[in-house]
């Protein structure tokens, strides 16, 4: 069997998506996401200058050895481009395995480890009440676990919080970078306030999460993470960038509030040192930006080791593509944690149709072979690519932050 085609279709239904189609010459294809927020151009190009040439004629079943070709072959290792690239051939590939097999995917992978799996929602609103609101929302449609965000009194615009009440949340929201205003102090005041109002409301039960996204330093973070220990989060997400893998071991001297860490990782290199030193306690990197199935399943594994369990990366700018892959990887992973679920929207859905579906706070994996997602590549193309960037933060002084 061999290879015989393979394209790139970028669509955008209400958000941009990049995905790679890998078609073999007995008809049988398979698909991947490829999808890079505020950088997808540069993966296509990558993929079609690049990638899809050395792919024509080569043997599909043969993954392990692709991987490698595509990866140590290039010379130039690991970024995010190469590796959501490398990505995308990756769950193509598995997509293709599985389907020739017979099987959803998580059979191949080794079988079901659990029935289902944990997700965690995203409550957010412009105060502590709305915020509430949200959460209670999330509670009655069968979340056990929720991310909670609210706004910041003194911050005109944060992550995690939509402009409008009511919107959904979407930070590539304009063409060239918004530029939004980042008060530590403030922040640092009002977290605190937010969990003990969620604790009070809704009691003890409840999964409660956090994402800083990584504006803090490691002593904030290590006194974020010691004043909210009384609220019990589920975790305290990437508290601080994550370039210096020695500030975990730093804020892990202080709290016993559990971190989670790596949505913007994308190899196993960028993690080792804080799963190995156990500074961590959830691994983010996912499907798409970390190589695919076949890199991710070696970060697992030796998250394993170490008690680090998975919390994979799941925004609307990943594509159904990436979450229907993610959900076979954690319905095998021996060490899962939970699945991050912020649901696309209805015109994305019907772009990618899937067979796993979400049922009081879990998601089920789907039965069909291979990953279970697919594209309508007519419907996609009434959704023209737009380009979108993320904001970027400055200090009230004007500097540049992290955002
Ligand atoms: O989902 C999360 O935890 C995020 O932090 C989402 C990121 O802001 C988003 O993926 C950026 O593209
Ligand atoms: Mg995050």
């Amino acid at each position: 069997m061999k290879i015989e085609r393979a394209y790139t279709i970028v669509t955008s239904p209400g958000r941009n998506f990049v995905t790679l189609k890998i078609v073999t010459d007995q008809g049988v294809y398979g698909i991947g996401d490829a999808t890079l927020n505020g950088r997808e151009m540069a993966v296509v190009a990558y993929l079609e200058e690049h990638v899809i040439p050395m792919l024509i004629g080569r043997d599909p079943h043969r993954i392990e050895d692709i991987w490698h070709y595509l990866y140590r072959g290039a010379y130039w290792r690991r970024g995010p481009v190469t590796m959501s690239a490398i990505a995308a051939v990756d769950i193509a590939l598995w997509d293709i395995k599985a389907k020739l097999a017979g099987m959803p995917l998580y059979q191949l992978l080794g079988g079901k480890s659990r029935e289902r799996v944990m997700v965690y929602g995203h409550a957010t609103g412009r105060d502590i009440e709305a915020c509430l609101d949200e959460v209670a929302r999330h509670v009655d449609e069968g979340y056990k676990a929720v991310r909670v965000q609210a706004g910041v009194p003194g911050i005109a615009s944060i992550y995690g919080v939509a402009k409008k009440e009511g919107e959904r949340y979407e930070p590539a929201d304009s063409d060239l970078p918004a530029e939004h205003v980042w008060s530590t102090s403030k922040y640092l005041n009002h977290v605190p306030k937010l969990f003990a109002a969620v604790r009070e409301r809704f009691g003890d039960d409840l999964h409660v999460l956090h994402d800083v996204h990584h504006r803090l330093t490691p002593i904030e973070a290590a006194r974020l993470g010691k004043e909210v220990e009384p609220y019990n989060l589920f975790w305290l997400e990437d508290c601080v960038p994550a370039e210096n893998q020695e500030a975990f071991g730093l804020i892990r001297q202080h709290t016993t509030t559990p971190l989670a860490v790596g949505e913007v990782f994308n190899s196993l290199f960028d993690a080792k040192t804080l799963i190995e030193n156990q500074w961590i306690d959830y691994i983010r990197a996912t499907l798409t930006h970390a190589g695919g199935i076949t890199h991710v399943r070696r970060i697992a594994d030796l998250a394993g080791l170490y008690h680090v369990r998975t919390g994979f990366h799941g925004p609307t700018d990943l594509s159904p593509v990436c979450l229907g892959a993610a959900i076979h990887f954690d319905t095998w992973v021996p060490n899962f944690g939970i699945q991050e679920y912020m649901p696309h929207t209805s015109a994305t859905d019907d772009v990618f149709p899937h067979d796993y579906r979400f049922e009081d706070g879990h998601f089920i994996v789907g039965e069909n072979p291979g990953h279970g997602v697919d594209i309508d590549e007519d419907l996609a193309k009434q959704y023209p690519y737009k380009r979108a960037s993320l904001p970027v933060n400055r200090l009230e002084d004007g500097t540049l932050w992290h955002w």
